[in-house]
């Protein structure tokens, strides 16, 4: 066994099982302080919320409680391995929650038979969490799974590899073509990954001023293209009309190559093809489509990111999803929209191009962080990232209409 499997192993072991436990927030320990907290004086919220609604949000967690959500169909790049096995990577996402927005958060991983027996769960416990989180569900179900909650749901449902990963490959994409001189809209752009991630991603790239037709789609069959007549509705909207049916032909002279699919797929051959100054988004996680030394072996001329903690560039949904829920649950906004989500793509974008402290050039291993091609985006262990990023979604939230309450006075003014 490799010494650094050995040691994630040991990580989620010891001390004790998991990553993550609940915590008291009051006192309980005189039989006064549960008379307050259990029987008798628990009635009174009881009576309160069933009066007025609204005020779980006063008497209970509620409003800083996310539930982070998954059936284990779409496990980082592992695939379909089941709710069980999806269990580490939930309760790390509740992790990151908590470590890098304070927000509590509780994983759920379910077991169902069809799509909507899975969706009848998860809207029958909507109303315990202030927001969820929907995670590592695969494409297409994962559309109809978002698109039916958010009807049923009155608080946010955000599903994070589409969306996060979306947002944060389009802050770090602007960044990485501001540095070489190039536009998005003349960008040629060939994404590897036709599911959840990649609908996602490009989408939101189109928002941000990608022009569809300069979009390459492929997925395990090849090229999406308007011949193929096995595409679900969602690839559909990708199908490029051109007589490119493989990877090689499609590389050739593209400015950007965007891997949300999976290990290896991405060869030194391909990215030879590439052209000046190429733009490699490899975000397969645990293993990337192709691995930065291979890469900057290669090319000189490439920026370079991953999904992974352990690269310059790491371009993650870590570093939207807790900050994008922390706005979103300050404001107890309805819904994330896209008003939000762009909002959160310029704040993260934004912060990549000022000084660094040296504490998080020393937390991050790094010998300096500046913007450049080694420096894209922030490191998720900066703390300006939480104030920036859910500052601009809470303010979004509220300029288009989705907040429930206004600001906090002074919100996230440090
Ligand atoms: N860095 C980050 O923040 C994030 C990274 N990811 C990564 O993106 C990947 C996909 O995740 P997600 O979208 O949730 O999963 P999905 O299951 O929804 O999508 C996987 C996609 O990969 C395609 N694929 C599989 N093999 C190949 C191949 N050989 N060539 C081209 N395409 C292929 C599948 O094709 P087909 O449709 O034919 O089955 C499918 O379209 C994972 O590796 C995940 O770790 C995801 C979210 C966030
Ligand atoms: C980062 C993440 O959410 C994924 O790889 O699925
Ligand atoms: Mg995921």
């Amino acid at each position: 066994m490799t010494d650094f499997r050995q040691q994630a192993l040991d990580y989620h072991a010891k001390p004790v099982p998991g990553k993550i436990s609940i915590e008291l927030t009051k006192p309980a320990e005189t039989s006064k302080d549960l008379a307050l907290a259990y029987s008798p004086g628990v009635a009174e919220p009881v009576r309160a919320i069933a009066e007025n609604p609204d005020d779980v949000y006063r008497y209970t967690a509620k409003g800083n409680m996310v539930a982070v959500i998954s059936n284990g169909t779409a496990i980082l790049g592992l695939g379909n391995l089941g709710p069980l096995a999806s269990k580490p990577v939930m309760e790390g996402k509740a992790l990151l929650f908590k470590r890098f927005a304070g927000l509590d958060s509780i994983d759920i991983e379910v077991k169902h038979r069809t799509t909507q027996d899975f969706i009848n769960t998860v809207a029958n416990i909507a109303d315990t969490f202030g927001g969820i989180n929907l995670e590592d569900i695969k494409a297409p179900e994962c559309f109809e799974i978002e698109q039916a909650l958010i009807e049923r749901c009155d608080i946010p449902v955000f599903h994070d590899d589409q969306h996060g990963t979306a947002i944060v490959t389009a802050a770090g994409l602007l960044n990485a073509l501001e540095i070489r001189n190039k536009s998005l809209e003349d960008a040629k752009i060939v994404c590897m990954g036709a599911g959840a991630a990649a609908i996602a991603c490009m989408e939101l790239l189109i928002k941000c001023g990608a022009q569809r037709e300069n979009i390459y789609m492929l997925d395990s069959k090849g090229v999406i293209h308007t011949r193929r007549d096995d595409l679900n509705q969602y690839k559909q909207l990708f199908a490029n009309n051109t007589d490119k049916r493989t990877l090689q032909e499609v590389i050739e002279g593209a400015d950007i190559f965007v891997g949300v699919s999976g290990p290896d797929l991405f060869g030194a051959e391909d990215l030879r093809l590439m052209a000046e100054n190429p733009v490699v988004f490899a975000c397969s996680n645990p293993d990337p489509e192709i691995r930065p030394e291979l890469a900057l072996a290669t090319r000189s001329d490439v920026i370079m990111a991953t999904g992974r903690s352990d690269y310059p560039n790491q371009v993650n949904n870590v570093l939207c999803f807790p900050f994008m829920f922390r706005g979103a649950l300050d404001v107890r906004a309805s819904a994330i929209n896209d008003e939000m989500k762009l909002a959160a793509v310029e704040a993260i974008r934004q912060l990549a191009k000022e000084p660094v402290s040296a504490e998080v050039v020393k937390a991050a291993g790094a010998e300096k962080l500046e913007f450049g091609p080694e420096y894209i985006i922030p490191k998720p262990i900066d703390p300006r990232l939480c104030a920036r990023v859910a500052k601009a979604v809470a303010e979004a939230a509220v300029a288009s209409g989705v907040a429930r309450i206004d600001l906090p006075a002074n919100y996230m003014q440090s």
